[in-house]
């Protein structure tokens, strides 16, 4: 087990996991974004932004010097190459900014909420993992409605990720999220419960949760 314990929360894109993991913050537990920390490494001045324009040409930045996410976006999931090239620039650096911010927190247990856990290598970082599951018509559903992208961009994006079995193949628990958005306080309150007494001690072990079951 890690210093403290650590849940990977992860699944495919669009699945609902910034919702889910909202409403563990709001029961207490800190988060770790690795979408958050995705952003604060390529930020103006940032190496990471300089190996990024080494690679994609001067154009990715806008006249700011920020980065032009949504061209990157289109870029890197037209092209496995590139995408490849993104993440090894990228990778190691949300991993070391993530794990920096895991030994910083102070709740009883620590949540990482990471979209590609096996392939950034942050399955390294968690003692268990619970993915948010929802079948890929859904995901494409959420993710179009979203971020207003064409269906073949979101097809793409869905297709550049660990697929769902690879992901359920990795997980302890399992959170469906097809229901109804209002469900999901619940769900989430069902797992804390686990991780808490897991987190106390007063359990050794917690059997795999497969919710609403
Ligand atoms: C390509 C970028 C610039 C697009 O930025 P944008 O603001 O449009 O999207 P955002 O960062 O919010 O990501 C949205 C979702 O896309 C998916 N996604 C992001 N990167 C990847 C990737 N390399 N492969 C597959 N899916 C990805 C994730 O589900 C993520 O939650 C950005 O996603 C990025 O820098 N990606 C590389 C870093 C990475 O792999 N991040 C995932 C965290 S492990
Ligand atoms: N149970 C639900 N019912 C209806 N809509 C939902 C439900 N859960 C999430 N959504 C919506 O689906 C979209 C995707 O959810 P969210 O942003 O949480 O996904 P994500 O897995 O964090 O995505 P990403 O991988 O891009 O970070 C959002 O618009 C969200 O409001």
């Amino acid at each position: 087990m890690t210093q403290r314990l650590t849940i990977g929360l992860t699944g495919g894109i669009a699945s609902g996991k910034s919702v889910v993991a909202q409403s563990f913050e709001r029961l207490g537990v800190t988060l770790v974004d690795a979408d958050l920390v995705s952003r604060e490494i390529v930020a103006p001045g940032q190496p990471a932004l300089a190996e990024i324009i080494e690679r994609f040409g001067p154009d990715i930045v806008d006249a700011e010097g920020a980065l032009k996410r949504r061209d990157l976006r289109a870029i890197i999931f037209d092209d496995d190459a590139a995408r490849r090239d993104l993440e090894a620039i990228t990778h190691p650096r949300i991993h070391a900014g993530v794990a920096a911010r895991q030994a910083a927190a102070e709740s009883e247990y620590c949540i990482l909420v990471v979209p590609l856990l096996t392939r950034s290598k942050m399955i390294d970082l968690v003692d268990r993992v619970l993915v948010i599951d929802a079948p890929e018509a859904v995901q494409l559903e959420r993710l179009m409605g979203r971020d207003d992208i064409d269906e073949a961009l979101a097809r793409k994006m869905i297709a550049a990720q660990e697929d769902r079995a690879e992901r359920l193949a990795i997980a302890q628990d399992v959170l469906i999220n097809t229901g109804p958005r209002s469900d999901i306080a619940d769900l989430a309150a069902a797992f804390h419960a686990g991780y808490q007494r897991l987190a106390r001690g007063e359990i050794a072990d917690l059997p795999p949760l497969h919710l609403p079951g």
